[in-house]
């Protein structure tokens, strides 16, 4: 059965660029699935554009830097002046994910993710976790090049020490798992596009 290409919209704030990386990694994940596009956005430019590439996609993937714990200001922004889509139920049942990128190895990032999960649930979106066993400390074998290094579950994770510039900074295995999310929301959006048809295709039938 085939679908049209399906769009998996990465909505990202970044202040300085380190999590702008992040997401770059997520889009290239989401890119290497065949019937996949990704469709990268900044969430700090509010303007008809966003909201129609948010609307037409089949996943939207969150991305912020934690700041005080928490997402950004202007990912908070963005997420407020999405209220008129909530109302429409505009993004129901899509596809949600979500990465953070901070300075401190901990640093909360937790929280900035959870609050993504929370934004996500309040648009009736199905969220899809990062997939992955944590990596490196968990185990006397582990390396700072494990994917999943920092060990999140709820999405992926990135560190940036805060005297690295972006080019430098987060490093590569933070930004493989950023890519390794792309791919696994890339799929489960797939999935969920060829079951709708499926579903259309059966009600016409059946
Ligand atoms: C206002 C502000 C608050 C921050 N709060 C935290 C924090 O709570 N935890 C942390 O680990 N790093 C914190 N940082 C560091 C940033 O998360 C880090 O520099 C990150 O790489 C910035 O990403 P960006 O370049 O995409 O903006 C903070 C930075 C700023 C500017």
């Amino acid at each position: 059965m085939a679908v049209p290409p399906i769009t998996v919209a990465i909505a990202h704030h970044s202040g300085y660029g380190h999590t702008a990386r992040q997401a770059a990694a997520v889009a290239e994940g989401a890119d290497s699935v065949p019937g996949v596009r990704a469709d990268l956005r900044d969430v700090s430019v509010l303007d008809e554009s966003l909201w129609t590439a948010l609307g037409t996609a089949e996943a939207i993937v969150f991305g912020s830097p934690t700041y005080m714990g928490s997402t950004s200001a202007v990912f908070q922004h963005f997420a407020e002046a999405s209220a008129p889509v909530w109302a429409e139920r505009g993004w129901q049942d899509k596809i949600a994910a979500g990465f953070t990128n901070s300075a401190g190895v901990n640093g909360n990032k937790d929280n900035a993710l959870l609050s993504m999960t929370v934004f996500a649930a309040q648009h009736g979106m199905t969220w899809v976790p990062l997939g992955l066993t944590p990596g490196w400390i968990y185990s006397s074998n582990g390396s700072p090049e494990d994917l999943n290094r920092l060990g999140g579950f709820v999405g992926a994770m990135a560190q940036s020490p805060s005297d690295l510039g972006p080019e430098q900074a987060p490093g590569t295995a933070d930004l493989r798992t950023a890519r390794h999310l792309g791919e696994r929301v890339a799929r489960a959006a797939l999935r969920q596009a060829l079951g709708r048809e499926a579903e259309l295709a059966s009600a016409v039938t059946g």
